[in-house]
């Protein structure tokens, strides 16, 4: 007798989920913080503005606080993580903290950003703001390795819209690559803050052959993503979600693209994709209406992203999870969103490779074949 695999492979499981080899290029540090180390780090430092103090109260809080539809509300929610992280040990912990969460999560590959400029309330400079988070970084890859899991993990430098520090920032991305830093970005209100202010600070770095990447087309449309792609040259756009404005689709099923949406799908330029936020943002109406099933058919090179783990209360097993259950994907789906991730990091080329050839690409194909395994196991054989 001969056993064929499945017709319609099995929806990957939640351990799977769990265990499958994830790449992240789009996760802020100040909103990805423990909820017990917002409270401790506030009691250490004096800091007295929390609106809660027990850490599931205040988890609640800021995913309740977070679901505003409004991104500018839902920036008001960092306050209270930018509140406690302003001395080099905090900044080290929630770094540290970070990537051994990340690492727990069956991530492998990271790009961490954070705005040095908002860390500067108890007189750091900003090189002490990058060295701390440096550290934290290093300390929580060396702490995952011992406990069985490699991850690895970069820094991009935000700049904030609606300070006027772009080109200083851009500089201090410059100084540290290829010492924990592997590019620069741009966040905060995107409304009235357009990319092209911030024209300096992406000319200093295309000079430098360095990589950016732009918040944009979130809560502004086309416009934002036009300008960003075409007059600021970024290498990706963060969330881009709004590019699905570019494209028509027809009640017949067919699809036509705008001239936006289609130098974005020929130029194989990177989305990164934050469904969660999304939704609270007001940027899209539900996972099922999420733009992210077009563009994952039209080809586009859709990445999946957390953007802020704490304010959404997710983690990329959850983002993964619930793109699962709405459009029923399978461990190939997944691994097309990581390998897309992969090839769109900010690391050498050859280092991608490494990483899509030797870890990501043999994670998959170990957890495709369980069916195998489960199958006998199933027979009680
Ligand atoms: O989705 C977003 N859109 C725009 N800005 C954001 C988003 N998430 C976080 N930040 C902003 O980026 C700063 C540095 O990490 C955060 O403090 C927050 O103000
Ligand atoms: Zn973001």
């Amino acid at each position: 007798m001969t056993t064929l695999p499945p017709d319609a492979p099995p929806p990957p499981t939640p351990d799977q989920i769990l265990r499958a080899p994830k790449v992240l290029l789009h996760d802020h540090l100040d909103g990805g913080l423990r909820p017990a180390t917002v409270v401790e780090l506030a009691a250490e430092q004096g800091y007295d503005r929390l609106p809660e103090t027990d850490p599931a109260r205040l988890a609640d809080w800021f995913r309740a606080s977070a679901d505003s539809g409004s991104l500018v509300r839902y920036l008001e929610t960092f306050t209270h993580t930018v509140g406690v992280m302003q001395t080099p040990e905090a900044l080290a912990r929630v770094a540290a903290e970070c990537v051994l969460d990340l690492a727990a999560d069956g991530v492998v590959y990271a790009e961490i950003r954070y705005a040095p400029e908002q860390h500067q309330e108890r007189g750091l400079r900003l090189e002490e703001v990058v060295e701390a988070v440096n550290e934290g970084l290093r300390e929580g890859e060396r702490r995952a390795a011992a406990g069985g899991r490699r991850v690895r993990a970069g820094a991009l430098l935000t700049a904030m819209r609606q300070a006027a520090r772009a080109l200083e920032i851009a500089e201090l991305a410059n100084r540290y690559r290829d010492a924990g830093v592997v590019g620069f970005d741009i966040a905060g209100p995107e409304a009235g803050f357009p990319p092209t202010r911030s024209l300096d600070a992406f000319e200093f770095l295309k000079r430098e052959n360095n990589h950016f990447t732009i918040h944009a087309g979130e809560a502004f449309g086309l416009p934002s993503i036009w300008q960003a792609l075409q007059w600021c040259g970024a290498d990706r756009l963060g969330h881009g979600v709004r590019i699905i404005d570019d494209i028509e689709v027809r009640e017949d099923g067919s699809v036509s693209l705008g001239r936006l949406a289609a130098y974005v799908r020929d130029k194989r330029i990177p989305l990164e994709l934050c469904p969660t936020s999304n939704i609270q943002t007001g940027a899209a109406p539900s996972y099922a209406e999420h733009p992210i099933g077009l563009l994952r058919r039209l080809g586009f090179r859709a990445t999946v992203n957390t953007d802020n783990r704490l304010m959404s209360d997710t983690s990329m097993s959850r983002e993964f999870t619930q793109l699962v259950r709405t459009f029923h994907y399978t461990l190939d789906d997944l691994q097309w969103f990581t390998v897309n991730a992969m090839k769109s990091a900010f690391i050498p080329f050859d280092e991608r490779l490494a990483m899509i050839g030797d870890v990501i690409k043999p994670g998959y194909a170990a957890l495709r074949s369980e069916w195998l395994f489960r199958r006998e196991a199933d027979k009680g054989t």
